[in-house]
């Protein structure tokens, strides 16, 4: 009798449950219809204010938000007011998410409202790579890495870059063209810039198409053109052109390298004073052996003003009668980083590469900090392009990646214990070429394996190291890899025992890290950010 009572009491409770899961699963439905008519209006109101209808839209989809995360009513009074209020942030966060369709992006800003977690900010960096699409270097894994460990912070962050035509489209998702054409100034006519979004690693993406005669990142190649200054200088002024354009409140303005140094005074010189105000302007210099340097008239191109910028204090190289874009960045940027405590410190001197007296003027606003990397890019025990996942407490996989780099290479294989010393670079002075040379035939000597895998822009280095390749050709302990190859790389971390960078400077260095996250030992100079830890 009484089990009889409990069963129809248990089966009514589940048929509640069930009504209830039923209605949750409607509201997502229409949610989601919701969300995909208002994409169906593309970005009509990308420059313009949002209707109304709008506004309701992103208040249900608040709801619908608390609803899934479980959060109160109550805690959301803040996010209700943003609504209320028409608060900008909201419609950029909202116009993010409809560019990308990437629920992390509405899930961090909504995330940042809530009271308690309102250190959220809205960073934008502006950059000339970001991994994978676009790499070239260090500076590429930095613009994911930092802009991934930020989003996860609750920030708001979004990225921009050259829609080069050499990018790995394959690694974007959801890329597509925007309805909008964002005009931007350069010598003295309008151009036409098409937009395009996609989430790279998670992040939201927009990439710069210039319709400009000069075709300037339909190069079939990142850099090494002789008019680099040019089409920086471009993209630097279309970059800002898109934020002010779309009217985002951007809380940071983050700037790389000298590619796109011209934000700093382009942003305090023309667009402050066109009320686009509310940022602060972070530049990061990864190397300060690139500096971006031109005659001081090709300052007026992105349109700055060349009279006013080209004085000792602001742009003026110290020391030749050319303007310098990293020194304008140091001049005009409200934070000056650069990547290691130890670099910031041999940049104030010779490091500095003749900048040493700009960054001693402007010290108190400019500091060292180390990198780190993306460790979920860069983890042995996920890795999807190692023959065998491992992790520190199981090192067998090692083993059999080195197995495997060995035979993938044509290498020999009969001691497994032989040991393997790998080295990823780019093959440029700065590397230490010369004793990458000396460690490779050393190795060689010593009856070691060695594989190195690097290109160089430098056609002399290149061309030296091919003649070394034809060398080893038929040796069955040495190997040289002469291209970028972003799989092999991970192999090649992998199944190493050791792994040198012996750079002559190193502003900061991400392969030792790497290596040591793959439990290869790293074998460095000390010098820079190889000495920080
Ligand atoms: N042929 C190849 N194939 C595949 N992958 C390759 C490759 N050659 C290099 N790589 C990869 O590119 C990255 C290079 O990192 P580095 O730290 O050496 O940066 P780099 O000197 O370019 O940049 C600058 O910026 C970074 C970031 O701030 C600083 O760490 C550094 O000191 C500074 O010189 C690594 O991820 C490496 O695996």
């Amino acid at each position: 009798m009484v089990e009889d009572r409990f069963q129809a009491c248990n089966s009514e409770m589940h048929s509640q449950i069930e009504l209830y899961e039923h209605s949750i699963v409607e509201f997502h439905d229409t949610l989601s219809k919701l969300i995909e008519e208002s994409e169906k209006r593309s970005l009509e109101n990308f420059t313009g204010n949002m209707p109304s209808e709008l506004w309701s839209k992103i208040s249900l989809l608040i709801d619908g938000w608390l609803l899934e995360k479980k959060i109160a009513y109550n805690d959301a009074s803040m996010l209700r007011e943003m609504v209320r209020k028409r608060d900008s942030r909201l419609r950029e966060a909202y116009l993010s998410y409809r560019g990308t369709e990437n629920r992390d992006v509405m899930d961090s800003f909504l995330k940042m409202a809530l009271p308690g977690t309102s250190s959220g900010l809205h960073i934008a960096h502006i950059a000339a790579e970001m991994a994978p699409v676009a790499k070239v270097g260090g500076l590429a894994d930095v613009i994911s890495g930092l802009g991934k460990a930020l989003q996860k912070k609750g920030h708001l962050v979004e990225i921009i870059l050259p829609k080069y035509d050499c990018m790995q489209v394959d690694q974007v998702s959801n890329l597509k063209v925007l309805d909008v054409l964002v005009q931007s100034y350069f010598e003295g006519n309008m151009f036409n810039n098409k937009i395009w979004t996609g989430t790279v690693e998670g992040l939201p993406v927009y990439f710069i198409e210039p319709q400009h005669p000069a075709m300037f990142f339909s190069r079939a190649q990142y850099y090494g053109e002789h008019d680099d200054f040019k089409r920086f200088a471009y993209f630097s002024r279309a970059a800002l052109e898109l934020l002010y354009q779309s009217g985002k409140k951007v809380d940071i303005i983050h700037c790389h390298d000298w590619q796109t140094a011209f934000v700093a005074p382009l942003y305090w010189d023309v667009y402050a004073n066109l009320g686009f105000n509310s940022a602060r302007i972070c530049f990061t210099c990864h190397n300060f052996e690139y500096q971006g340097t031109a005659p001081a008239r090709d300052l007026a191109w992105c349109g700055l003003d060349v009279e006013h910028l080209d004085r000792p204090d602001r742009m003026r190289d110290n020391s030749h009668g050319r303007i310098n874009a990293v020194k304008g960045a140091i001049v005009y940027s409200n934070i000056v980083t650069t990547v290691s405590p130890t670099y910031a410190l041999e940049v104030r001197s010779e490091g500095g590469r003749g900048l040493q007296d700009t960054l001693k003027v402007h010290s108190r606003k400019f500091l060292g900090i180390l990198n780190g990397i993306d460790t979920d890019t860069w983890n042995p025990s996920t890795d999807r392009y190692l023959k065998v996942q491992y992790n520190a407490k199981d090192l067998q996989g090692k083993a059999a990646n080195k197995a495997a780099l060995r035979e993938q290479l044509n290498l020999a294989s009969a001691y497994p214990s032989q040991p393997l010393v790998g080295c990823i670079t780019r093959l440029v002075a700065q590397k230490g070429v010369h004793l990458i040379r000396h460690a490779i035939y050393k190795t060689a000597e010593l009856g070691g394996q060695f594989v190195l895998l690097g290109s160089s822009p430098v056609p002399e280095i290149q061309r030296e190291f091919e003649g070394i390749a034809d060398h080893f050709q038929n040796n069955n302990n040495i190997r040289l890899i002469l291209k970028y190859d972003d799989a092999l790389s991970h192999c090649i971390y992998a199944a190493s025992d050791m792994f040198i960078v012996p750079s002559i400077f190193e502003p900061c260095g991400l392969t030792q890290m790497i290596a040591m996250r793959y439990g290869s030992v790293p074998i460095v100079r000390k010098t820079g950010g190889l000495n920080d830890r």
